[in-house]
């Protein structure tokens, strides 16, 4: 079944093979579930099915490269605190470790299925999700087992905080030991939080080291409250992504822009957490890698619109607009190390977005406005839509 999707304002298709970015007048033929064929409009082949999109733009579908889904609870107080001018502590993580503990499969499946059902209405067609909530064998692995059923790439954080009452090298052996072989079934990458309050650069790389030998691929959150190291451990161990970096040195920059490493902004989290916002545009302009993402999570960044993400990107980081969609779609796959989504080049998934807007920049241009109008995943429709 071919759908010929036309009328299209802008298309943004990322094909770096081609060197083509964004196309004016055009039109996408999705077939089996994959993009067969764009280009101008006037020169669009026949399909089995039409879909006039109105002038409007359409983005490959956003891919978030960093979520925190699995979680009960609220921390709306803390964020009401912190507001008011108390600073960011890792501590907070147990609460929502408590809470999480609490609920049962079926609720967490709930609570899960709907934070990725709203991510989807936001125009994301590719999510990654971290367990990290849970701090032990039994319920890392339930989360993990969760995710699993419900995102397309599940990553294992139990070296997210020292849960209470244990000696932070003990918790580190059980990471590295019991609590990855429970959770290995369900996981195919491993993240370590690298930061004061949580975990050193030695301790972060026992655990990365731990997950390359279980053949896992590795993340890092690095150097989000200060120089923590992270960065420079993600590229010494070749991690597909470090991400925050809030706190860069000249040589944290020049080690990213050298490697193969992502350097994941997370402009949702930098307001959340009153942060500095990550240099973005100094990362850039080394030329490093960057991919955004929502890091959705109710302690620091309780969003999951990346339509959000990319217009703060634009308007407070000082990304171009092209440099921002880039970096939450192409970047992101490179983030998860994915080559079938982020772009719409010829073979790629046929993941639409659809703005309701004649042009991208209105993501910039309108912020806060719900510019997502149809989303279309593998050549299915994921929303409803009119015309
Ligand atoms: N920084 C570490 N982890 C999460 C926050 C977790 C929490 O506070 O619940 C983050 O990415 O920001
Ligand atoms: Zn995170």
């Amino acid at each position: 079944m071919s759908t010929l999707f036309t009328n299209i304002g802008e298309l943004w298709v990322f094909d770096v093979e081609a060197g083509v970015s964004v196309l004016r007048e055009a039109a996408l033929v999705a077939d089996g579930g994959r993009v067969a064929w764009y280009g101008p409009r006037a020169e669009a082949p026949d399909a089995d099915e039409r879909v006039d999109l109105g002038g409007r733009a359409v983005l490959p579908g956003w891919v978030d490269s960093h979520t925190h889904l699995v979680f009960d609870g609220d921390r709306s107080r803390e964020f009401e605190a912190r507001m008011a001018g108390r600073p960011y502590e890792a501590g907070g993580i147990a609460v929502t470790t408590d809470a999480t503990r609490a609920a049962t499969d079926d609720r967490l499946r709930r609570l899960v299925a709907g934070r990725v059902r709203e991510a989807q209405r936001g125009g994301t067609t590719t999510i990654e999700t971290k367990t990290g909530y849970g701090l032990s064998v039994d319920e890392e692995a339930r989360h993990a087992r969760i995710a699993a059923e419900l995102v397309d790439e599940v990553t294992f954080l139990g070296a997210h905080l020292v849960p209470a009452g244990w000696d932070a090298d003990a918790y580190v052996d059980l990471v590295t030991g019991e609590m990855l072989d429970a959770v290995r079934p369900h996981v195919t990458w491993l993240d370590v939080f690298c930061e004061e309050g949580a975990f050193t650069v030695e301790q972060s790389r026992r655990v990365l080291e731990a997950g390359r030998r279980a053949g896992l691929g590795l993340r890092v959150h690095g150097n989000q409250l200060g120089h923590s190291g992270g960065v420079a451990l993600a590229v010494d161990l070749g991690a597909a992504s470090v991400d925050h970096v809030n706190h860069l040195s000249d040589d944290d920059v020049e080690a990213l822009a050298a490697s193969a490493t992502v350097a994941t902004i997370l402009p949702a989290c930098d307001l959340s957490t009153r942060a500095p916002f990550a240099p973005a545009r100094r990362l850039l302009d080394a030329g490093a890698v960057v991919a955004i993402a929502s890091n959705c999570n109710p302690g620091t960044s309780y969003t999951s619109s990346m339509n959000f993400c990319v217009g703060t990107a634009v308007l407070q980081q000082h990304l171009t607009l092209e440099e921002a969609i880039r970096a939450a779609t192409l970047g992101g796959a490179m983030a998860l190390r994915r080559t079938d989504v982020g772009s719409l080049r010829v073979g790629a998934r046929a993941d639409l977005h659809v703005l309701d807007a004649p042009a991208a920049i209105h993501l910039a241009y309108r912020p806060g406005m719900p510019l997502t109008h149809r989303v279309w995943r593998a050549g299915e429709p994921l929303t409803e839509g009119t015309a």
